[in-house]
């Protein structure tokens, strides 16, 4: 009998600065879909925390420290290369500017414009969209004449 692959965990943090853009890698050669954007992160490794891993993964790819971060949403997804549960983070405190330790690209992004994206990365988009602006389009309703 076959037995079905379980599934990876991964840790992925979406840094959100105060005017709502957020910081995009593009996969580096040599791994699979290199040249597709993602949110940083990478795979959990055994017994480790997931936050744990998170903070790991921004030190070695972008030199930051993640001070605090809290979880978001879950998203599984089969790809043919492996089956990923992606745990999701948004970070508001970290030190640091990225660097490119890995030398891969990144960007600040508002609304995201570059592509391609992870395909389970896609519907993360418009959730995130909404926690972004929907909160913003309240507080300017709230703040505006009386
Ligand atoms: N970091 C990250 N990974 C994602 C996202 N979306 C998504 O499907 N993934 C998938 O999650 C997995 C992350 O693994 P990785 O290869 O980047 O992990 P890693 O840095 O630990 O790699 P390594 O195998 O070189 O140690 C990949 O299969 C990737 O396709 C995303 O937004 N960010």
């Amino acid at each position: 009998m076959v037995e079905a692959k379980r599934p990876v965990d991964v840790a992925v943090g979406i840094l959100l600065r105060p005017n709502g853009d957020v910081l995009l890698g593009q996969r580096p050669d040599g791994k699979p879909y290199a040249g597709y954007w993602e949110f940083p992160g990478g795979k959990v490794e055994p017994g480790e925390d997931i936050l744990a891993a998170l903070k790991r993964e921004f030190v070695e790819e972008l030199g930051i420290e993640v001070i605090s971060a809290e979880e978001w949403c879950g998203v599984e997804y089969v790809y043919p290369h492996a089956h990923v549960r992606l745990h999701f983070f948004i970070s508001r405190e970290w030190r640091g500017e990225p660097q490119s330790l890995e030398g891969q690209a990144f960007a600040w992004q508002g609304q995201v414009a570059v592509t391609p994206l992870l395909p389970a990365t896609i519907p993360l988009l418009e959730w995130l969209d909404q926690l972004r602006y929907a909160r913003q389009a309240v507080n300017q309703s709230v703040e505006g004449p009386l």
